[in-house]
């Protein structure tokens, strides 16, 4: 469960790197063909089978009782109306009455279970999807928006089951009702069928042309939404950032840009779709002047009846609807799998690996880290960490100390196995890391970032995440430990107050002080502490201090340490520079040997510090 408390702080981390409201870096990879997609889709749908079968059968019901009302107005015409004949008329009406109350039933049924169909499947990918994400490797969110990831799981996901909803009966009744309606129109009459089905070409070519169009814009709206969903998230959650750089009419100017481009992409992909009814309407027109004109000339000679006219007409309308809906469909069909390839596409992302069967599982861990020649870079390119060798004894405190971009977070992130190294060898307690299932890696080390991440919920809570099993003196003893105990009983509800999800509402302080209590809970033998940068009050920076100490007691720790005063009493002091360690020792002797660490303690590269 700790590696879940430890993953959002890395995510935030590297976010941040990357992520300043640019366009994300790589391109989506390539999407798959519909054929592929559709197959998958019914991968999920077939899970469903029994109900599936019951749609089937309303979906079946629906169809002949719509081709039999009009068939059964035809025969009251020819049979009573045009004799004159009344006796028998009224059990033909009852019978209509009857036919179309079971027509709308069975209508009313498929909906009601295919909804339950649809909910289903796209739940089940919904849940699918949200776990992959979470078990991808960091380097999948390096590339991506945050916001664009969270439309695949909500919009598309969405697209898909609204689809599932009311397309698949859609589409299979409409088949159904196309064949069975040809079927009694060449029974009837195969001269005025051959007629009505002239429209079937100039439909399927009128309706090539438009799919053609319309399949890439979809695609292309698809794709516009994400990228303003995306940038909507990320300027609300860097709200602070926007306004204390004033940067709320760029983010505005960009934010219509977007809005421009989506409404852009909007308006074709709409504007296309909407030539479909239209065109259908042209055709229906044509189709019913035919059947009026020629019906009429063979009526006169005898040839055919009335109600075979009447039959007809109705059944050339219930011929072009199916045709119509299929069109209309085919359309929503085209946006729905667009919006399932792209959660498909994450679905194929490769899960970070957590170890082969070969690989250890950590039962305890002592602490004793070892870099030995490692180097690594996140690109191909220039290494970012370079020959890195140390070694951190069970119990000891290392503090990384250097210029912003000298590698400190990268070393952080190849010992917790977030990337691995090129090449050296990274050996925790004598054992090659990669050796090391990650997830039991990480369940024994313990991260206070300098942006600690609340989330929504009790103090109580927040502390907890550190242990779930913790009882509520095992919270309030670690509180306690941390100096978060006085802070929190002052407050109205003590523990339980609730937290926002940013967990505003306390201090900076507070909530380092919170992020302590519950390192210290989860008490993991390998601690990471990166310090917080911003100014806190000195009397909470003692007590944050205080903890700390208390909290690396026993433990080895690596502080990646932005204020050089607080790491005086590191067991060994790292010092960075591009990638390198440059200089390493005790702080007095770092001092005495009067060069790069000595400069910056005493504040000449001030400036160069983060
Ligand atoms: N996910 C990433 N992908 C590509 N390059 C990265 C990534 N994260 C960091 N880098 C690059 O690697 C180098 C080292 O970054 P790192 O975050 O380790 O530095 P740092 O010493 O921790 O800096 P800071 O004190 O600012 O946090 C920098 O040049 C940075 O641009």
């Amino acid at each position: 469960m700790r590696d879940q408390l430890i993953k959002p702080f890395q995510y935030k981390k590297i976010k941040d790197w990357t992520n300043e409201m640019g366009q994300p870096k790589k391109k989506v990879p390539k999407v798959k063909n519909w054929k592929t997609t559709l197959k998958r889709i019914w991968g999920y749908l077939a899970a469903q089978k029994g109900m599936l079968s019951l749609v089937l059968m309303m979906v079946l019901l629906s169809s002949a009782f719509g081709l039999l009302g009009p068939f059964l107005i035809g025969r009251a015409i020819d049979d009573y109306i045009v004799k004159g004949e009344t006796s028998g008329l009224g059990e033909i009406l009852f019978g209509l009455a009857g036919i179309f109350l079971a027509y709308s039933g069975s209508l009313w049924m498929q909906n009601y279970w295919m909804v339950g169909i649809a909910q289903q499947t796209v739940s089940r990918m919904r849940v699918e999807l949200f776990g992959h994400l979470h078990n991808l490797p960091i380097q999948f969110f390096d590339h991506r928006q945050h916001g664009e990831l969270m439309s695949r799981v909500t919009n598309d996901i969405e697209n898909v089951s609204s689809t599932l909803n009311s397309s698949v009966i859609q589409i299979a009744s409409s088949l159904l009702t196309l064949l069975g309606t040809v079927g009694v129109m060449l029974w009837l009459s195969p001269l005025l069928t051959v007629l009505t089905l002239f429209i079937v070409p100039a439909m399927f070519y009128g309706l090539k042309w438009i799919t053609k169009r319309t399949g890439p814009l979809y695609k292309e709206q698809q794709r516009n939404l994400g990228r303003l969903n995306g940038f909507i998230e990320e300027t609300i959650s860097g709200q602070r950032i926007v306004k204390a750089f004033s940067q709320e009419e760029r983010v505005l100017a960009e934010f219509l840009e977007k809005s421009a481009i989506l409404k852009n992409s909007g308006f074709w992909s709409q504007t296309f779709s909407g030539f479909i009814p239209k065109l259908m309407n042209v055709l229906n027109n044509l189709s019913f002047a035919v059947i009026a004109g020629v019906g009429g000339i063979l009526a006169l000679k005898g040839v055919i009846t009335i109600g075979v006219i009447v039959i007809f007409t109705e059944y050339s309308r219930q011929f072009t609807r199916p045709l119509n809906d299929l069109a209309n469909q085919f359309n929503t069909l085209l946006s729905a799998i667009a919006g399932a390839e792209r959660v498909f596409e994450i679905l194929d992302e490769k899960e970070e690996e957590q170890g082969d069967e070969a690989s250890i599982e950590l039962q305890d861990l002592r602490g004793r880290v070892e870099f030995q020649d490692v180097s690594f870079s996140y690109e191909t390119g220039g290494d970012t960490v370079r020959e890195i060798s140390f070694t951190a004894n069970v119990g000891e405190s290392i503090a990384l100390v250097g210029p912003t971009g000298a590698g400190k977070t990268t070393l952080i992130n190849l010992l917790s196995r977030f990337y691995d190294n090129d090449s050296g060898t990274i050996l925790i307690d004598g054992i090659n890391s990669k050796k090391i299932k990650r997830d039991s890696l990480r369940r024994h080390m313990g991260f206070v970032l300098q942006d600690s991440y609340l989330f929504q919920g009790t103090i109580r809570e927040n502390i907890r995440y550190g242990r779930l099993d913790a009882t509520d003196d095992e919270v309030e003893a670690a509180a306690k430990m941390a100096n978060a105990h006085s802070f929190i009983s002052k407050l109205k509800d003590g523990y339980e107050t609730v937290l926002k999800q940013d967990g505003s509402g306390i201090s900076q302080g507070q909530k380092q002080l919170i992020s302590i209590a519950r390192a210290i809970l989860a008490d993991p033998a390998l601690l990471i502490l990166d310090e917080a940068t911003s100014s806190i009050d000195t009397i909470t920076e003692l007590k944050i201090q205080e903890a700390l100490q208390r909290l690396m007691k026993g433990r080895t720790s690596f502080v990646i340490a932005h204020r050089l005063n607080t790491i005086q009493r590191a067991d060994q002091i790292l010092v960075l520079q591009n990638g390198r360690i440059i200089e390493r020792g005790l702080h007095e002797s770092l001092l005495s040997e009067k060069g790069f660490y000595h400069s910056l303690f005493h504040g000449q590269l001030k400036d160069q510090i983060s």
